[in-house]
């Protein structure tokens, strides 16, 4: 090869959005599983950039076929079927090294045995698993939950400079689309074993950790909502090292009705959309 002029710097390819839907047909109460897979793969990739030599590029259509293959079996929790996968693109391909491997899965209710519903969009269930050098780290999390309190949320105190107009409230409706994400530890602190049980569990008891920080935490800022939550995951899970919060400040507008000669105590509000407030954190299980 000849030498480059530049240095190629890191890199990744893989599939994006592969969609799979699985019907467990074990009885006649069907189950019914929805995910969107995303893979990318690194390793030894020089020779396709520099040259177009593809001798080591496992294809992106080869990756989204493997997620349907593996798929055939089951797939059981999201980390576990994310990391099967991951584990496979590296060690059965000498040109790749690392493989990361994120699911985003979509919910359905069951409505019948072979019934089921789910509106657009919705909260999701996430996981991303990274695994090179003989190592897996997992993350699982949620997006796009909608939490909303009516009440026990202010914000005021806040600094205050020639281009401040918005007034202080000591009662506001406090709204989000919760992202969150949780590391867990390589090594379970208790010695749990790392199987689809053990995440289906803990991402139940980490969801419900949150919803009940979000709604039991008079909040006198999103920031400290934010700490609220990331701490009583950590409280509630041994094995999560670190939460990181994504918490867009849903606005909801006291309406002014004073011009139609009525009174709004906090009952009638605008929802905002666009511009947002965005307050993001990371807590970790480290004291301070
Ligand atoms: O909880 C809040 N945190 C802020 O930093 C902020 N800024 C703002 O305008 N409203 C709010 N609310």
């Amino acid at each position: 090869m000849p030498t480059p002029e530049f240095t190629l710097g890191p890199n990744n390819y893989g599939k994006s959005g592969v969609r799979l839907v699985r019907v467990g047909r074990e009885s006649s109460r069907h189950d019914l599983r929805d995910l969107t897979v995303h893979t990318a793969l690194s390793g030894d990739l020089d020779a396709t950039h520099y040259t177009g030599d593809n001798a080591g590029v496992l294809p992106t259509d080869t990756q989204k076929n493997t997620v349907y293959a593996f798929a055939r079996e089951g797939v059981g929790a999201i980390e576990v079927f994310a990391e099967r996968l991951a584990r496979h693109f590296v060690d059965a391909t000498p040109s790749i090294t690392s493989a990361r491997v994120q699911i985003e899965e979509h919910a359905w209710t069951r409505v019948g045995d072979h019934s089921f519903t789910r509106g657009e969009g919705g909260e999701l269930r996430t996981t991303e698993v990274v695994y090179g050098g003989g190592a897996v780290r997992t993350a699982a999390g949620v997006r796009d939950l909608l939490l909303l309190n009516t009440t026990d949320s202010e914000f005021s105190g806040f600094l205050v400079d020639e281009y401040t107009t918005l007034p202080e409230t000591d009662d506001r409706v406090l709204a989000t689309a919760v992202t969150a994400t949780w590391d867990y530890a390589a090594e379970a602190p208790d010695g749990a074993v790392y199987d689809s049980a053990f995440y289906d569990h803990a991402f139940t008891r980490a969801r419900g950790a949150l919803l009940a920080a979000f709604a039991d935490t008079y909040s006198l800022s999103l920031q400290q909502t934010l700490y609220a939550v990331g701490e009583r995951i950590l409280k509630t899970i041994p094995e999560v090292r670190e939460v990181r919060l994504s918490l867009p400040n849903r606005h909801h507008y006291l309406f002014d009705l004073g011009r139609f000669g009525l009174d709004n105590p906090g009952v009638v509000f605008q929802a905002g959309d666009l511009p947002y407030g965005l307050i993001e954190g990371t807590v970790r299980r480290e004291a301070a």
